[in-house]
């Protein structure tokens, strides 16, 4: 069965007393959940030390971004080995804002994928299409495409640390969030497309991102293929983001 995963991504936002103060909060009203959501924090590199401290053992932790080297002189980057080093479980690869403002193309997307499941993470692959390519009738190539690109170097026995987070751009930070309906046809097409590619598709755990809150994310996570969310702006407020754990219906 595949795993249901609720990850707060804090992005650039945050400071050490939230990653103390929300942290434990979180843990402490989501370690007696029953529902069998995992709950993973992916706070700024900078406090990840401080929240792995607060995690109290049944939260996960994740960095947002890696380098695609292993080390070396890159100022200003981590390698995934110093995440696994700090005790992270997980790591975001591809996010729209580091493809369209940092220029992360798909082959260095790829590159990263492979170093972060090369030193024994989980990549959370995060792909989506923009407003103009979804008008333009080209939503499932785009993501298509990414997932194709973002994956192509993984081999056969490391598909269960791949995690895939559709986000669509316009949705992301927007307020406006795909309807169920929408991201469900995604996921499925997305589980297709895994599949083709020689993935096991249905043990493959696909979140849903983009505006999620605590008054819609029951209805995303109620489609069959969406496994979670990827939650950007609510997981920066503990009562918001516990909501949405909570919100991860049980036995499925
Ligand atoms: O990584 C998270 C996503 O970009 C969603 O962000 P948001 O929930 O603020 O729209």
């Amino acid at each position: 069965m595949r795993r249901k995963i609720v990850a707060g991504n804090w992005k650039m936002n945050g400071s050490k007393a939230l990653a103390q103060t929300l942290v434990s909060d979180v843990q402490s009203q989501t370690a007696s959940l029953d529902n069998g959501v995992e709950v993973v924090i992916i706070p700024p590199a900078i406090y990840v030390g401080d929240v792995v401290a607060n995690a109290g053992g049944s939260l996960s932790v994740g960095v947002q971004n890696v380098g695609q080297w292993s080390s070396g002189a890159y100022t200003g980057e981590i390698a995934a080995e110093m995440a696994v080093d700090q005790g992270c479980q997980y790591a975001l690869v591809g996010h729209s804002e580091r493809r369209q403002l940092f220029g992360e193309s798909d082959d260095v997307v790829a590159q990263k994928v492979g170093r972060v499941i090369g030193a024994g993470l989980h990549a959370v692959l995060c792909v989506g299409e923009t407003l103009e390519e979804r008008e333009a009738g080209r939503a499932e190539s785009v993501v298509a495409s990414q997932v194709k690109a973002g994956l192509a170097g993984v081999a056969k026995d490391q598909w269960q640390r791949v995690i895939v987070a559709y986000e669509p751009v316009w949705a992301i930070g927007t307020g406006k969030t795909a309807t169920a309906q929408d991201a469900q046809a995604m996921h499925a097409s997305l589980r297709q497309v895994l599949s083709e590619m020689g993935a096991p598709a249905n043990e493959i755990s696909l979140l849903y991102g983009g505006s999620v809150k605590a008054d819609n994310a029951a209805a995303l996570f109620a489609e069959p293929d969406i496994d979670g969310g990827l939650i950007g702006g609510a997981s920066l407020v503990a009562e918001d983001f516990v909501s949405i754990c909570r919100s991860v219906p049980a036995g499925t």
